[in-house]
């Protein structure tokens, strides 16, 4: 069954960061659905999903996110992230509508020592990134309307995310210590949400078969974990929130059970030449988003 051009854009993953950007910035064209109404683990309520509400296109930001428990529960991280996303995508397909569906910049080693580019081989080295490297091919291979947007270091005002738990360690203790040595693009939500945004809006004038394929999508410009939470706790200092003292420490002096990329930064001159799209620079979303945090904390 095909879908009205007219339809919703529907986003999974509804309780997430990502989709609550989206229909925050989507308004009544967004409808986002979440558990138990749309479960990888449950793969009947994929395609009923659909034909429930019959959408113009879909974006999947449903995902086992939780790096280290992965490595522990690697088929829930399966379903999440690999055999549901193919299962919806070939929903999709059935109903001859475009996917949008994020990866991650975990799909990289992070041994290149510059910025990847789409064309670079994935080398993932957790469970969390080989299911998201899997997810990207049966996505594709699912759904010939498929656009895969990698992105990375994801945080806003909402839900769980590394700049929301560095805001809420520094008013606790005065010291901190963050790895220093992994780099990257942190990302704003909210950005991310515009791009789609802006990528769906260019896609309602009709598919072209060469948007197909795998973009980049991370905010501008680069930091280490230790420059992304000193950034933020500097401006949680315009909110009276006291600086504590952030140490730089070495991947080793903080031993996880996913080993995470030394430098995942990604190359998005893809994404903004063939989609006209590019993301602002980390540094001036988390001064919005620091204080957006604080604003709703003072009610
Ligand atoms: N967060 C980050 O730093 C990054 C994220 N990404 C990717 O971006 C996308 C969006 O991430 P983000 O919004 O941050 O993620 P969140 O962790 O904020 O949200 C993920 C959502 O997926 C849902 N989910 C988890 N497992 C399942 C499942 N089996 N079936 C259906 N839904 C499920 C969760 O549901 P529930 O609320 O019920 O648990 C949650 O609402 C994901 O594809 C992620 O891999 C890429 C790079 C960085
Ligand atoms: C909480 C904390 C973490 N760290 C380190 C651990 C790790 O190396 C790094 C990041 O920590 P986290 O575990 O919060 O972030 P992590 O879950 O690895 O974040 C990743 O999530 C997935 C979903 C992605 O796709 C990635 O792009 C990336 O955003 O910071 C510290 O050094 N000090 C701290 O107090």
């Amino acid at each position: 069954m095909s879908s009205p051009p007219n339809g919703p854009i529907l986003v999974t993953g509804g309780n997430g960061q990502l989709a609550t950007s989206l229909e925050r910035l989507g308004q009544e064209k967004v409808i986002r659905v979440g558990r138990p109404e749309f479960d990888f683990d449950r793969p009947d309520t994929i395609a009923a999903t659909i034909e429930k509400y019959r959408p113009s296109a879909v974006v999947n930001a449903a995902a086992w996110t939780a790096v280290d428990l992965a490595e522990t529960d690697i088929e829930g991280a399966r379903r999440a992230n690999e055999t549901g996303p193919a299962e919806l995508a070939r929903a999709c397909a059935q109903a001859d509508i475009p996917l949008i569906h994020v990866s991650t910049d975990y799909v990289y080693a992070g041994d290149k020592g510059a910025p990847y580019v789409e064309s670079d081989p994935v080398s993932p080295e957790t469970v969390y990134g080989r299911t998201k490297a899997n997810g990207e091919q049966a996505v594709l291979a699912a759904n010939p309307k498929t656009i895969i947007l990698r992105t990375s270091w994801v945080y806003a005002p909402h839900g769980k995310n590394f700049v929301k738990t560095m805001l809420n360690a520094g008013a606790k203790n005065p010291q901190l210590k963050v790895v220093g040595d992994q780099c990257g693009n942190p990302t704003s939500a909210d950005d991310l949400a515009e791009a789609i945004l802006n990528i769906l809006a260019k896609l309602e004038a009709g598919w072209q078969v060469e948007y197909a394929g795998i973009y980049h999508a991370s905010g501008t410009g680069e930091t280490t974990w230790h420059g992304l939470a000193v950034a933020a706790l500097e401006e949680a200092t315009k909110y009276g929130q006291a600086m504590p003292e952030v140490f730089a420490i070495r991947t080793q002096d903080w031993p996880t059970p996913a080993k995470r990329p030394q430098d995942s930064r990604l190359d998005c001159t893809k994404l903004e030449q063939t989609l006209g799209v590019k993301l602002p620079h980390w540094r001036e979303s988390i001064t919005r988003t620091v204080r957006q945090i604080f604003h709703a904390k003072a009610g």
